[in-house]
């Protein structure tokens, strides 16, 4: 098995976080808590209250563990379309690809991707959701230390299955938008790359930039009802399931609701997954 992909998607993973983590949050404030008016009052209290550090909440976690989820969904994705196509990635520049195949192979990834990703998201989005101020003499703590108080928490509070919650919201987010995100990319890099030859830089910029939009654009109404899966169950329970949050959601908060964060969503996807995969194929390169 090729393991080249896994260690270039974990690369690309970690600087496609850090140049997403702040739009991250904001974004999941949103989708979660009804006390701001919009983006500008989200980053605008968020400064206030907890300066710029606030932005980066829950980062440090991810770094490790949002990269290896990374690598996980590059490598089973380069893996799985190696196995449907019997091509190699270098066989596979020189003939037309099957976007069925891209399709499936990317969709099998994002399935994979989910159930990797579910604790360290959860954990991720609970962080990312404590607006106070960091520890200050008088006044409280927040409610998590930090991400292994926030594991162990969880799992003395929720049991271990308390890590997963959301997770079937993440997989049927992740599932279908990830075989669209891989079909997106092979399609727009091959309609601007001539015949014969391998995609240049902007071209990885361009195709991984709207690959993200595109995906991101899909997923955004799942991506709601997961983020408030994964914060239910923090005192009392709110819904009784997925349904339950979908239609109680839209009851309460019409069905705009699911569109909450699309913009922030959709701007934070095209430079973090034009840097993703601008990064991802020149290590290939290198390490093949
Ligand atoms: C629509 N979805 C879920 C995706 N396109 N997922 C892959 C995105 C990878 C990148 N780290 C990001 O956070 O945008």
């Amino acid at each position: 098995m090729p393991v080249e992909e896994f260690v270039a998607g974990w690369i690309s993973g970690i600087a496609g976080l850090m140049l997403g983590h702040p739009i991250d949050t904001v974004k999941v404030r949103l989708q979660t808590q009804n006390t701001y008016r919009g983006i500008m009052d989200c980053v605008i209290k968020t400064y206030r209250r907890e300066s710029v550090l606030g932005f980066f909440k829950g980062m440090s976690f991810p770094i490790g563990s949002v990269a290896m989820v990374n690598s996980v969904l590059f490598g089973t994705y380069s893996n799985s379309l190696l196995l449907l196509s019997s091509t190699s990635p270098q066989e596979r520049k020189a003939q037309p690809l099957n976007y069925g195949y891209v399709f499936v192979a990317g969709s099998i990834a994002g399935f994979v991707q989910a159930y990797c990703l579910a604790p360290f998201d959860l954990i991720k989005v609970r962080l990312q959701n404590q607006t106070e101020p960091r520890t200050r003499p008088g006044v409280a703590p927040p409610q998590y230390r930090g991400p292994l108080h926030c594991a162990r928490s969880i799992i003395q509070e929720e049991g271990p299955r308390g890590l997963f919650r959301g997770a079937w919201a993440l997989v049927l987010r992740d599932t279908p938008t990830l075989g669209l995100y891989f079909l997106t990319y092979e399609g727009l890099s091959r309609w601007l790359t001539s015949d014969s030859k391998e995609p240049g830089s902007a071209t990885m910029l361009v195709a991984g930039g709207f690959a993200g939009i595109m995906s991101w654009t899909i997923a955004t109404p799942m991506d709601v009802v997961k983020s408030r899966m994964q914060m239910d169950g923090l005192k009392r329970r709110k819904y009784r399931g997925l349904l339950d949050c979908v239609i109680s959601s839209a009851r309460q908060e019409g069905p705009g609701v699911f569109f909450r964060g699309l913009t922030l969503n959709s701007a934070r996807a095209f430079p973090v997954n034009a840097v993703t995969f601008f990064s991802y194929e020149h290590l290939l390169r290198f390490l093949s």
